[in-house]
């Protein structure tokens, strides 16, 4: 793992972005399709408002959330609509969205259908990571439960998180899927993530989900 400090936010966005297009334009060179994960949540809005305008070949890149909340695609709480307002717009609005929650339907019913989805994009070309408070990445939280299964290198692609610190279930890519990208990058700003960072390294991951896939890992940080 490294840590590559930004003097400020704006500039952490701007450089990012830069170095996931230069990332995915190396990946598009020798892959039809190239698999993109990214976060929702507050953090990567600005990333995605400076790399939506990269030029790059969009329409070969599968975007896909690291994580859905089980809410209405309209929700202020949707990653999918952080992502759909503020990735796939401008020019990266020719990529294609696949995504981990179908509304209407309960996770269960169309987790292997998604799966299927998945399978075929692994590994992960490029991955962006964001990271709570609390050290859950993804929606993979502190002892919620099945977060061993969840972690463990023969996890499927998907599961079901039901974590009792939030206010709704909700379906993340699991360990093996996210440790197991070719680049990987972690986003956070602030003392207080950099100092649940350096704390998460210290802890099992069933205690601090962060540190399952610190291996390789760039974290980009700004105050
Ligand atoms: O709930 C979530 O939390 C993490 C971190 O979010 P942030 O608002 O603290 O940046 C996020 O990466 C994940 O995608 C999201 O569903």
């Amino acid at each position: 793992m490294k840590i590559q400090e930004y003097a400020d936010r704006d500039m952490l966005a701007i450089d990012v972005a830069n170095v996931l297009a230069g990332e995915l334009e190396a990946a598009l060179l020798h892959n039809d399709v190239v698999a993109f994960a990214v976060p929702g949540g507050t953090t990567p809005g600005p990333i995605f408002d400076s790399l939506c305008a990269a030029d790059l070949e969009w329409e070969r890149v599968r975007v896909l959330p690291t994580d859905e909340r089980c809410v209405p695609a309209d929700s202020d709480r949707s990653n999918e609509r952080l992502i759909r307002d503020r990735l796939l717009t401008n020019r990266a609005a020719a990529a294609d969205y696949v995504p981990l929650y179908i509304p209407g339907k309960t996770p269960e019913e169309v987790l292997p259908q998604i799966e299927a989805l998945i399978e075929p994009l692994r590994p992960l070309a490029v991955l962006v990571l964001g990271m709570g408070d609390d050290m859950h990445t993804a929606s993979l939280f502190p002892g919620m439960e099945g977060l061993a299964q969840a972690l463990a290198s023969n996890a499927p692609a998907l599961a079901v998180a039901r974590p009792q610190t939030q206010p709704e279930t909700r379906i993340t890519l699991t360990g093996p899927v996210l440790d197991g990208a070719l680049s990987k990058h972690l986003v956070i700003y602030g003392e207080k993530k950099r100092a649940a960072l350096e704390r998460a390294m210290s802890l099992p991951p069933e205690e601090a989900p962060i540190a399952a896939v610190l291996d390789g890992m760039t974290v980009h940080w700004a105050d």
